[in-house]
């Protein structure tokens, strides 16, 4: 066989599908391998996720992760919401994070113990991300777990879209050992979507560390008097109901909207409000049922020993 001959089988040898799958699966090996050392330094993964859109999921994930940096803990934000990313608004980041081939992302250090990572912030054109397909957004998603190097952490706290789509599949496939947090509000057409979101977590396996309701009862911005707008308790029903924990209840507070504005977590604010404080109560109920979650699969890794 003449040199050229030779060249030329090898070129179509390396574009023939079963040498392009064996690249491929190499590549997904060494990725599942990034993936693993970056889950390793972190203690807690919290999945923050909701049935239906604009319940406020971005919101209690962006003030869920401050709060705990603020009581002493070590805490990423991963934004992993494709097409409509609240968490660099919620924080007032703008620009782009340089993430050079083959070398890890460093997060944006927002304090002193929160690193923030967004979608938007590595997207060099997050318009195009909108033509983005399920496959795609697997890929993007996987690839933005393994190349962050988060140093260690004691919670990363992930924020999704909403919904039950290919987005949500990937964190829970990505991270199995995630504890989801599911948000909803009072009204019962947000409760119905919970609904579906909790089958959805328990037919994907996931461990569910419980139930928020956010913007349960409004705080009045003239006498900070409560108002229930709408019949509250529906979040504790039915965390009682599916047997979950019920994590707390946020009021619908004006200073969380402003907060928003100013592109700072309520809980940062020197000012303290019913929402603030409610958040701080959410973080401290977190901290507890994610240590008991450990020890109850401690429990069970040592009962499948014995
Ligand atoms: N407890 C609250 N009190 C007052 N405003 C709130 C509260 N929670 C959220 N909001 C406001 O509601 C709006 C939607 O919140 P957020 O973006 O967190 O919702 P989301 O469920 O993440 O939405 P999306 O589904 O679009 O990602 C924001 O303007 C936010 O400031």
């Amino acid at each position: 066989m003449t040199k050229s001959s030779d060249t030329k089988n090898e070129s179509s040898c390396s574009s023939c599908p079963s040498q392009q799958k064996g690249r491929r699966s190499a590549a997904a090996a060494v990725q599942d391998q990034l993936i693993k050392s970056t889950l390793d330094n972190i203690r807690f993964k919290l999945f923050v996720m909701s049935g239906k859109g604009g319940v406020g999921k971005s919101s209690i994930a962006v003030n869920l992760a401050a709060a705990l940096s603020l009581k002493g803990y070590r805490v990423g934000l991963l934004d992993v919401d494709i097409h409509g990313p609240s968490v660099p608004h919620l924080l007032g980041l703008t620009g782009t994070l340089e993430s050079k081939r083959g070398s890890l992302v460093s997060p944006i250090q927002y304090s002193e113990r929160l690193f923030v990572v967004s979608m938007e912030s590595i997207l060099k054109d997050p318009d195009q991300a909108v033509l983005w397909r399920g496959p795609m957004k697997t890929a993007a998603i996987r690839q933005f777990i393994a190349d962050v190097d988060w140093g260690s952490l004691d919670f990363l706290v992930v924020d999704s879209p909403p919904g039950t789509g290919d987005e949500p599949m990937t964190v829970l496939k990505t991270i199995p050992e995630a504890l989801s947090i599911v948000v909803t509000t009072p009204q019962e057409i947000s409760l119905a979507d919970v609904r579906k979101a909790i089958n959805f977590l328990q037919y994907a396996h996931a461990n569910i560390l419980g139930i928020v309701e956010n913007m349960s009862g409004l705080i009045c911005p003239h006498c900070t008097g409560r108002i229930e707008l709408f019949k509250t308790g529906g979040g504790k029903a039915l965390a009682e109901k599916y047997g979950l924990e019920f994590l707390g209840a946020i009021p619908l507070d004006p200073a969380a909207v402003v907060a928003g504005d100013l592109g700072k977590p309520v809980v940062m604010l020197d000012e303290d409000t019913p929402a603030k404080q409610a958040l701080l109560d959410l973080a401290d109920s977190v901290i507890r049922t994610s240590e008991n979650s450990l020890e109850a699969t401690a429990g069970k890794l040592k009962k499948e020993d014995q």
